[in-house]
């Protein structure tokens, strides 16, 4: 079957109208076929063998990945998509428009937690187009719908950035057939959605049973989609949200208090890492220990009090979810029901940083969460509890961070410790030397490959502006800083105890657990609906320490429309 129409046809307007009923006649046809009637099809798009999905190693593929020859093109096209929220195709558009020479490459690459990939016909859009130039369809195609769910997860000025990596594919080019044909596609747009690596190499089938990929059945309008997009997740994203405004807030270094806005990172990083763990299925027989380890650090001792309550409710049942016979009677895929838990509360994740949130899209966030959490850890334990957080913290990197490099330079670092830990303070300590240590190598290294976020540079940490009675001066044979270290635990004790969970505290006070109702309530009445509600009224309650900064923010926040909910 041909697709396409010459350039001829669309010359002049009847050869444009002409075209256009073809192709009309042609969308009917194609958004009507169902598989009943794909085997009367001569086309090889519906008779091949589908080839098994395939799960990379997660561990290889997000962070910093091994280097195919493919490399550069696909860096490339994520670079686009980061830089200019284009796909390089004729559409200026958020969605990532990809290939069969790309595709695997490109999602095994991404940061993004989720993928959603359309499968389209760009002959069909632009013959649809067309005919609404000349009034002859009204109903839209999906492109502009998409276009406009893309805006908010791809792109430089993405509302809610790295979590869903929005893509499409052009089945009407030839180079795709197969690709096409290996997700079954029958109409046009067909979306898939799915974690980048289980499309690596994968595909669909109308029939088979258990699918890691599946398909986006209502995505008729952006706002169906993105609705689909909410009952998957559990959040509430809407089509007006606007990009946080964090960036208007000053990164001044010297403001400790700064810090406090992490709470909200914390709850996203945890929230974040068991999504990821969960999604990759990384709870096996040889890690389940080490993570019921860490489960219990947060449930003692997570600064977010809501954190502390999911992580406990998840630990109590963790016997009945993973039985340690789980793995011999294969009950692993039955779990996608855990994949809807809420780690740290039923907005958590919500999809932006506020302290952690990098100047692009790529830098900061999980992993400055996750930094900010162990810190927290650190300062928040007993004397007699550092070994053993010590012991949670370097297994938990080890079989749990996604990014391979960290987890071999932690596991290093973890391993040259030669005695226990006595005191908390010689474990905080510790977390924060070896944090310095991960710094002055990526300092280096972001230097020579130009990849530092230009804000946020790495620095030994902190700063004489944040600490300077945490300085001694200079050891003048080794060059390094000399720390008075009391002054250091005294300062991590308030930094990463008090003033982290000074928010979380007043959120408390209003009671957050059970409460959130209550509290939404308030903020609707006095009309200063905010994304994130809660940040915004615990910045309010919290105003004696941030008083220019919140007025400042609620006054942003009170023009802004009110945020959607979705059942
Ligand atoms: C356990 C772990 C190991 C990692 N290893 C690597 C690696 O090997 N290679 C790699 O490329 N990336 C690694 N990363 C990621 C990297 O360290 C940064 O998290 C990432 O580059 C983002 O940097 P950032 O600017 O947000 O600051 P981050 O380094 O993430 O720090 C977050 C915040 O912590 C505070 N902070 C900074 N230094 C200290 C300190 N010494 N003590 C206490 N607080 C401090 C600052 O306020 C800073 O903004 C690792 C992350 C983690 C959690």
């Amino acid at each position: 079957m041909t697709y396409w129409a010459g350039p001829s046809y669309r010359a002049t307007f009847t050869g444009q109208l002409v075209y256009v009923i073809y192709v009309y006649a042609m969308e009917f046809l194609l958004t009507n076929e169902m598989p009943g009637n794909r085997g009367n099809r001569s086309d090889s798009r519906f008779g091949v063998e589908r080839s098994a999905s395939t799960i990379s190693d997660p561990k290889q593929s997000l962070w910093k990945p091994t280097l195919p020859s493919s490399f550069a093109s696909r860096r490339s096209i994520l670079r686009d998509v980061k830089e200019n929220g284009k796909s390089g195709g004729d559409h200026p558009d958020y969605a990532v428009e990809l290939n069969a020479t790309n595709f695997d490459a490109v999602l095994k690459d991404t940061p993004a937690t989720f993928a959603i990939v359309e499968f389209f016909a760009k002959c069909l859009v632009k013959a649809i187009d067309a005919m609404s130039s000349v009034g002859l369809k009204k109903a839209p195609y999906s492109v502009p719908h998409y276009e406009k769910v893309a805006r908010l997860f791809n792109g430089p000025d993405a509302v809610h950035p790295g979590i869903i990596l929005m893509t499409r594919i052009d089945c009407a080019s030839k180079i795709n057939t197969k690709l096409c044909d290996k997700f079954s596609v029958g109409h046009y747009p067909m979306l898939f959605w799915g974690s980048p690596p289980k499309f690596v190499g994968g595909g669909w089938e109308p029939k088979q049973e258990k699918n890691d990929i599946l398909v986006i059945d209502d995505a008729r309008t952006a706002d169906r989609l993105l609705n689909w997009i909410n009952k998957k997740l559990g959040s509430s994203f809407g089509l007006d949200d606007q990009k946080f405004q964090n960036e208007l807030l000053s990164s001044n270094f010297s403001d400790a208090g700064q810090i406090a806005r992490a709470i909200y990172d914390v709850e996203e990083a945890t929230s974040t890492a068991f999504d990821i763990i969960l999604e990759h299925k990384m709870i096996k027989r040889e890690t389940r220990a080490s993570l019921i380890k860490f489960l219990q650090l947060l449930a003692a001792h997570h600064p977010s009090r809501r954190c502390r309550k999911g992580t406990a409710d998840f630990l109590v049942s963790f016997d009945d979810l993973y039985p340690t016979d789980f793995w011999s009677t294969k009950q692993e895929d039955d779990k996608s029901s855990l994949r809807n838990l809420k780690f740290c509360g039923k907005d958590v994740p919500r999809g932006y940083w506020m302290f952690c949130r990098g100047s692009k899209n790529d830098t900061r966030g999980f992993s400055c969460g996750l930094w900010v959490l162990l810190h927290s850890l650190s300062v928040r334990i007993e004397d007699g509890e550092s070994q053993f957080t010590f012991n949670a913290i370097c297994d938990f990197v080890h079989n749990f961070f996604i990014c391979e490099e960290c987890r071999q330079h932690f596991y290093k670092m973890c391993s040259s410790v030669s005695s226990p830990f006595n005191t908390a303070r010689d474990f905080a300590l510790w977390l924060w030397s070896s944090h310095n240590k991960v710094n002055e190598r990526l300092k280096k290294e972001e230097a020579s490959l130009g990849t530092a976020d230009p804000n946020f540079p790495k620095t030994i940490w902190p700063p004489k502006q944040l600490c300077g009675s945490c300085y001694l001066g200079l050891d003048q044979k080794s060059n390094k800083i000399e720390w008075n270290q009391d002054e250091v635990f005294k300062f991590l004790t308030d930094y990463y105890g008090k003033t982290l969970a000074s928010l979380d505290k007043n959120r408390n006070i209003v009671g957050n657990d059970g409460a959130e109702g209550a509290v939404e309530d308030l903020i609707v009445a006095t009309n200063a609906i905010v994304v994130p509600v809660g940040a915004a009224l615990a910045i309010a309650v919290a105003s004696c320490a941030f008083g220019a900064l919140a007025c400042y923010w609620r006054s942003q926040q009170k023009s802004r429309k009110p945020r959607r909910t979705w059942k």
